[in-house]
């Protein structure tokens, strides 16, 4: 690993305390990107992670100046996504709206969502390229931005490694120039699906997983702990991110991980 390590958080209960955790450092990134640029823009992963990202957010604010979720001003976009129609089960969009977004009260406002266009799913090559049209529009022309800059990228771990749509030994690990890829053989169904490049995700001011339960223990073991963990996909985000990736698990999924953990984020 290069440079310094990435941050590794191990809590007891999601609930009562990797949750609580998640929030004030999800809140320390939307504040500190507040004060850049007045919106926050963070990409938001499927699988396990939007249930875990709801009990965090949607938890009782404690009143303090800084414990403010501030949707209007958030900007959601998808660090992967399924080619599936967003109302489709396998649909990320799907779990991050029944998990979140219904779910956020009246008064607090709702975020700027931006799903896949559902008119390209039949070309996946050019769903990715509209997705990253968007991401031009809003990150500004590609020409004069090498790479966008999310305030904060959200993942997942699969176990095999994965993390996005970027999966183990997967030629679309090496791609460098695309912003947001297509890939049409997941080995994870569904097979067709899009998802942020390597470069954009390692680029993100912050980036932090999300890894719970014991069936995550041992892929958890071969990144922290071996050369051909750090040649997985994850492995790959800790490499390239160091310092600027945290990690927030449970001790299920760290039983036997032997790596340095930090104290807790509050
Ligand atoms: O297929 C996917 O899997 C990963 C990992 O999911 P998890 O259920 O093991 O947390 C997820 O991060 C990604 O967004 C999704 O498309």
């Amino acid at each position: 690993m290069m440079g310094r390590p990435p941050n590794l958080f191990c809590f007891q209960s999601i609930d009562k305390d990797l949750a609580p955790n998640l929030r004030k450092y999800v809140l320390e990134q939307q504040n500190e990107a507040l004060k850049r640029h007045e919106v926050f823009r963070v990409a938001v992963s499927g699988g396990s992670l939007p249930a875990t990202l709801a009990t965090a957010l949607l938890a009782p604010s404690s009143g303090a100046e800084d414990d403010k979720v501030e949707f209007p001003k958030w900007e959601i976009f998808y660090a992967d996504e399924r080619c599936v129609p967003l109302d489709h089960d396998d649909s990320n969009h799907k779990l991050v709206k029944e998990n979140l977004l219904d779910k956020i009260p009246a008064d607090m406002g709702q975020p700027k969502v931006y799903p896949i266009d559902e008119a390209h799913l039949d070309d996946v090559q050019e769903m990715a390229d509209q997705y990253e049209k968007t991401l031009v529009s809003i990150f500004a022309a590609r020409d004069s931005v090498k790479l966008p800059l999310f305030d904060l990228i959200l993942l997942g771990c699969g176990p095999d490694g994965h993390t996005c749509s970027l999966f183990p030994d997967h030629p679309l690990l090496r791609e460098s120039d695309a912003w947001v890829l297509s890939i049409s053989d997941s080995p994870k169904p569904p097979p067709k699906r899009i998802t942020l490049s390597l470069p954009v995700v390692v680029h993100g001011v912050k980036i932090a997983f999300v890894a719970t339960g014991g069936g995550k223990a041992s892929v958890l073991k071969k990144i922290f702990e071996t050369e051909e963990g750090s040649k997985l996909p994850c492995g790959l985000v800790n490499a390239g991110g160091g310092e600027k990736v945290s990690w927030f698990c449970d001790a299920p999924a760290l039983e036997g991980v032997n790596f340095p953990r930090r104290g807790s984020v509050i």
